[in-house]
């Protein structure tokens, strides 16, 4: 069997991980099969992609921002258990489009609940489970919240729509997580051209998958 690695994509809004993902992922299959598979947080099952209904409504909903924090995570724990567990068990790759640090930013950070406070609550979903490889896609909040309204063609949601303060505030957070985490947290330049974003990944991939051959 195969050693298990569990990479995860992160980053503001309209940063280009869903892009960069279909792009790799498609390529990697060729050589990996089975033994690759790609998934997505909130959702990648019934009980978790019912939670993101309620997290992501176009309109407000009036959420408070504890329920918020706990709904993100009661999602990330069900999608560990259903997909990213057995994947890692049965020695698969892992590639999930947001994890753990995705709360850090937005609720920690964003939110102003404070990293520390939804690190406590994550560690009771997680249990100590955390990505091999992060990989951040990094660019200006206006940069990533002008492709969304550009691209997504009306389908603009809650989180969208909250203020470029709140955006900038997800970005500084993680920019601090990569600085303090920076073996596990690779940084990768999200103003590129899509192409150039997809060459940086991939090195970054291939670095990883030489020590899961060891
Ligand atoms: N490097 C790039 N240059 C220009 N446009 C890009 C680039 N990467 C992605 N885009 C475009 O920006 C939009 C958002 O990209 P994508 O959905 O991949 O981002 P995302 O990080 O998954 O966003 P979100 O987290 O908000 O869903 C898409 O329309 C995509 O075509
Ligand atoms: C996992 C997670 C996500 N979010 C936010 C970030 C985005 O606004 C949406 C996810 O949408 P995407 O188009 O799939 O990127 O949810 C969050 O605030 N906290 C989390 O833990």
């Amino acid at each position: 069997m195969t050693k298990p690695l569990f990479i995860t994509f992160e980053g503001p809004e309209g940063a280009g991980k869903t892009s960069v993902l279909n792009q790799l992922v498609a390529e990697f299959q060729q050589t990996l099969g089975d033994d690759l598979i790609s998934t997505r947080e909130p959702g990648g099952n019934p009980i978790s992609e019912a939670i993101r209904a309620i997290l992501q409504p176009e309109e407000d909903n009036g959420m408070d921002d504890r329920t918020e924090a706990l709904l993100y995570t009661a999602a990330r724990r069900q999608h560990l258990v259903e997909t990213v567990l057995p994947a890692l068990k049965a020695g698969k790759v892992v590639i999930s489009d947001r994890y753990v640090d995705s709360s850090l930013a937005y609720q920690g950070g964003g939110r102003g609940l404070g990293v520390d406070h939804i690190w406590q609550i994550n560690q009771f979903a997680i249990d100590g489970l955390l990505p091999d490889l992060t990989i951040y896609f990094d660019l200006p909040s206006e940069l990533g919240l002008a492709r969304v309204k550009a691209n997504r063609q009306g389908k603009i949601d809650r989180l969208d729509k909250e203020s470029l303060a709140f955006h900038q505030k997800v970005r500084e957070t993680y920019l601090e997580l990569q600085v303090k985490f920076s073996d596990r947290i690779k940084i990768v330049d999200a103003t590129q051209s899509l192409d150039n974003v997809v060459d940086a990944t991939r090195q970054l991939i291939l670095e990883r998958m030489k020590y899961r051959e060891v």
